[in-house]
């Protein structure tokens, strides 16, 4: 099982590169992979085994975090409306999105970031995502709201992209107008 230990944290060059489309139909080596990273995310989140093994409670990861430079992500949360979003995602990428920007208000953070970094991260509102699953299905995925924000974190470390690089340096807490603030 993935532990805090097995996780790479800001520094590591491999979270700076850009990772590898993975071949498709994937592998037997890279569907365990997925599962693990999925694991990870269900056990972080179960209150025992993450006391027990001092797991950090993440709702996404994605394999440059665990030193695997491949394009795969894992998801696991649950909307305000109590809908499940538990994906494990090969090659994925954004084929739409609105124009209007959407921000967690308690701003961001980072498995791999043992340190606060305050400041708004603006993502778009609404992206339409397509992606492969493990047995190689194509899959498309309309989001909007926390899920939308959570898939775009973790594609951006797909691209070497860390969420504090979006934060407005001249002021961390700037948002357009038009923007929408999320708040946990
Ligand atoms: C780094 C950590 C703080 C553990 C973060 N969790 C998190 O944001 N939980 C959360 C957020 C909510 F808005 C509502 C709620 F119910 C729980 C997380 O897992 N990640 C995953 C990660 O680092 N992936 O690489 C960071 C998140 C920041 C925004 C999206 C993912
Ligand atoms: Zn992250």
């Amino acid at each position: 099982m993935i532990l805090m230990k097995d996780i790479v944290r800001e520094g590591h060059e491999v979270l700076r590169e850009v990772a590898q489309e993975v071949q498709l139909p994937p592998s037997q080596e890279d569907i365990e992979i997925l599962n693990r990273m999925e694991e990870y995310l269900k056990n972080s989140q179960d209150d025992d085994l993450s006391e027990k093994y001092n797991l950090r409670p993440g709702v996404g990861l994605a394999a440059p975090q665990i030193n695997i430079s491949k394009r795969m992500i894992a998801v696991r949360l649950e909307d305000d409306n109590g809908k499940e979003y538990h994906y494990g995602l090969i090659n994925p990428k954004i084929i739409s999105h609105s124009v209007e920007k959407s921000y967690l208000t308690a701003g961001e953070g980072c498995l791999s970031v043992d340190r606060n970094v305050p400041g708004y991260v603006l993502r778009y509102s609404r992206v339409t995502i397509k992606a492969f699953d493990k047995h190689g299905s194509e899959i498309k995925l309309r989001l909007r709201g926390l899920p939308a924000i959570v898939f775009q974190h973790e594609l951006d470390h797909l691209n070497g992209i860390m969420f504090y690089d979006h934060i407005n340096k001249q002021d961390p807490f700037y948002a357009p107008e038009d923007a929408m603030p999320i708040d946990r």
